[in-house]
């Protein structure tokens, strides 16, 4: 008896045949990607490919079973893929690993299209998203998933069924005012950011003036106190000052002193910023007080408000220092906070001056940076009378950590090979080629904290009409890009051929006229064709990247032509599918947007270890607000296209890159 006589025995002669037929991508070999690699393989699944970016980490190894200890610093995706193999030794299973990133430009439309399934098992917003529109582009199914502690999730994504990644705005991440953080803390949340993102890159980061202006200026247009702002320039202007002597033996005292005694007594100063109901005036913390244990500790700001404005003091923590339990878990004093602030501050600067060119970051998982924040915060939420936090309290919310939990992965992964069953029995079997059936139904389903009901099921929500993910049409070009100039591409292929396609309510006699973007760059338009003698190489229109063509009027959903590898056969400098699309009118404009009601807000916090859940909003790793428009090249017009839109349609339209979210 064979190792699959009980697999193929359960699942049918023809679900077991397409099983071993169809090639299956997995995206990611982390938490989620080894327990599937895992499932693939002894279900039989001959045909993976599975990517990642990364390497192996000490802290992967308590929940990514495929890996152990000498292991570390090897690519996951190769590890995983060689410890897989021997689950199955029988059955001739292929796996092929690949260690990079699935944005590569390699990665193309023709790449992903060579695949019966996709299952994603990443972290991150931004990947997600790039194989979503992967996967619509080419209409393979995809199976989403992601967990969040207890909770995980599993959502098949498949063309014009169901709604896709993009169809569900996404919430923007939690972001505080400018001068909650830099002078009115109320929250541990509040100097926990103020640490690693504001202290900590002024003093080891990137020294970045014009951004620093740029963020103060922001916010004073966006109403924020004026003084105060004048007052924060002034501050960012003293840093550059104490960053400069932060090696000498008293650089880190003298830091202390200027952050925590005379910035705070600068803003003390500010009466009207204290007159504002609900604010606490801070007390400026002193080196030699507490160091002699003679400082007197500010109250807690709930017992300020409690009792009379003067509250009573709080003992000075020499007490709390000898609390009992594990180490990171102890609240510490302030002496031994201010002692970590100085230790800390001088491993980092070390750091530094030995190697100037390199910008420290923070990573909850160094150790230097982590004690920085975790004693800065603490000695920032002492001087405002907020409740300090333990090193195991810090590291959670600075390294913004939803723990990971084995056993959630392994059900999810359980899961998500469920539903690619489901999802495998409508499909043709990939020698065939019939068209896909309707099969049983696919499901979301999801893992919640319910004794009773652990696992709740949904049917997928249809597309949203007006998402601009699944909803727009998409077109392989193959090109040589070396020939085929940016002209070529407007006249023969747009006007020619583009222009011979059915488009829906077209008139008789209607004459579309057309604009070419390439991400965030206005390529060309009825007015612009300065770029057509270039070629789409030399406009640095790469293998990977799309070109998107918008009628002027904006009547017509858009058309993305995806450059995939050239044709080595052809003559032509390009070639194009046999068959032209239909091209379906465009959803209303949406309503221009709302300015929001905090106009200044400082992002705050990187994206979770892990990923997603039912209710829990999961930040992307991209920058809130940020742009991503490519540098000045020459006749390209470096702007967006979404600006360039909007400003042809006075329509203002929401930049993709505010909203992240994660279901
Ligand atoms: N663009 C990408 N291309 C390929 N792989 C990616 C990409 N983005 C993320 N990944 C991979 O997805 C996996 C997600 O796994 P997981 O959520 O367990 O994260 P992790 O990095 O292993 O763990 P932790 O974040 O807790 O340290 C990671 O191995 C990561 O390298
Ligand atoms: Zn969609």
């Amino acid at each position: 008896m064979s190792r699959s006589t009980y697999t193929e025995a359960l699942l049918g002669p023809e679900l077991y045949r397409k099983v071993r037929e169809t090639k299956i991508l997995v995206v990611g070999a982390g938490g989620i990607g080894c327990e599937l690699l895992k499932n693939l393989v002894l279900v039989g699944f001959a045909n993976i490919e599975i990517i990642d970016l990364d390497t192996i980490d000490l802290s992967n190894l308590n929940r990514q079973f495929l890996f152990r200890k000498p292991d570390i610093s090897k690519p996951k995706a190769l590890v995983a893929a060689s410890t897989a193999r021997h689950f199955n030794p029988s059955s001739g299973i292929e796996i092929h690993a690949r260690h990079g990133n699935v944005k590569d430009s390699v990665n193309d439309l023709e790449w992903i299209k060579g695949f019966g399934l996709v299952m994603n098992a990443l972290d991150n917003m931004d990947a997600r998203r790039h194989v979503n529109k992967l996967c619509q582009a080419a209409k393979v199914p995809l199976i989403e998933s992601g967990t969040a502690g207890y909770l995980g999730q599993v959502t098949p994504m498949i063309k014009d069924e169901t709604e896709c990644f993009d169809c569900v705005p996404k919430p923007a991440p939690k972001s505080f005012p400018v001068c909650t953080i830099r002078s009115t803390p109320s929250e541990p949340i509040h100097c926990i950011v103020w640490g690693k993102t504001y202290l900590f890159g002024k003093l080891f980061g990137e020294d970045d003036e014009d951004m620093d202006t740029e963020e103060l200026d922001k916010a004073k247009a966006g109403g924020e106190n004026a003084d105060e702002i004048e007052n924060l320039k002034k501050e960012a202007a003293a840093f550059r000052e104490v960053r400069k002597n932060l090696g000498e033996e008293d650089g880190p005292q003298r830091v202390f002193h200027k952050v925590f005694n005379e910035d705070i007594n600068r803003l003390l100063a500010m009466e009207d910023m204290w007159k504002k109901e609900g604010r606490i005036k801070p007390v400026p913390l002193e080196y030699e007080g507490i160091m002699n244990g003679t400082f007197e500790t500010p109250p807690l700001r709930q017992a300020a408000t409690q009792q009379s404005s003067n509250g009573t003091a709080r003992p000075n923590g020499n007490n709390i220092g000898k609390q009992k339990g594990l180490k990171d878990q102890r609240e510490l004093t302030l002496k031994e906070n201010l002692e970590l602030f100085i230790d800390s501050c001088k491993r980092l600067s070390a750091r530094s001056i030995a190697y100037p060119d390199i910008p420290l970051s923070f990573d909850k998982d160094d150790d230097d940076t982590l004690d920085f924040v975790l004693a800065t915060a603490n000695l920032r939420a002492t001087a405002y009378g907020i409740a300090n936090k333990t090193r195991f309290q810090v590291k959670e919310m600075a390294g913004n950590i939803i723990p990971a939990i084995a056993t959630t992965n392994a059900i999810i992964a359980g899961l998500i090979v469920m539903q690619s069953l489901n999802i495998l029995r409508r499909l043709p079997l990939p020698s065939s080629s019939a068209e896909s059936s309707a099969g049983p139904a696919i499901r979301n389903v999801f893992l919640r904290t319910d004794a009773i009901k652990p696992l709740g099921f949904s049917v997928p929500a249809k597309a949203d009409k007006k998402c601009s993910v699944c909803r727009d049409i998409y077109i392989p070009l193959k090109a040589d890009l070396q020939k085929c100039t940016l002209g070529t591409f407007v006249d023969d292929i747009v006007r020619s051929w583009l222009g011979k396609a059915e488009f829906e309510d077209k008139d008789e006699d209607e004459d579309i006229e057309w604009t070419i973007f390439e991400g965030g760059r206005l390529l060309a338009d009825p007015d612009f064709d300065d770029n057509y003698e270039r070629t789409l190489d030399d406009l640095d229109v790469k293998r990977g990247k799309m070109l998107t063509v918008r009628d002027e009027d904006g009547k017509y959903r858009p058309v993305h032509f995806s450059i995939c590898e050239a044709d080595i056969q052809a003559s032509s400098p390009y070639s194009l599918p046999d068959t032209l699309p239909f091209i379906p009118l465009a959803p209303a404009a949406p309503p221009p947007r709302e300015p929001s009601e905090e106009p200044v807000i400082l992002d705050s916090l990187p994206p979770p270890a892990n990923n997603v859940s039912e209710n829990i909003p999961i930040s992307s790793n991209t920058a809130v607000g940020t742009k991503r428009s490519a540098p000045d090249d020459g006749d390209v017009k470096a702007t967006t296209e979404e600006e360039q839109v909007s400003k042809k349609r006075r329509v203002i339209v929401a930049d993709e890159d505010d909203d992240f979210e994660i279901l």
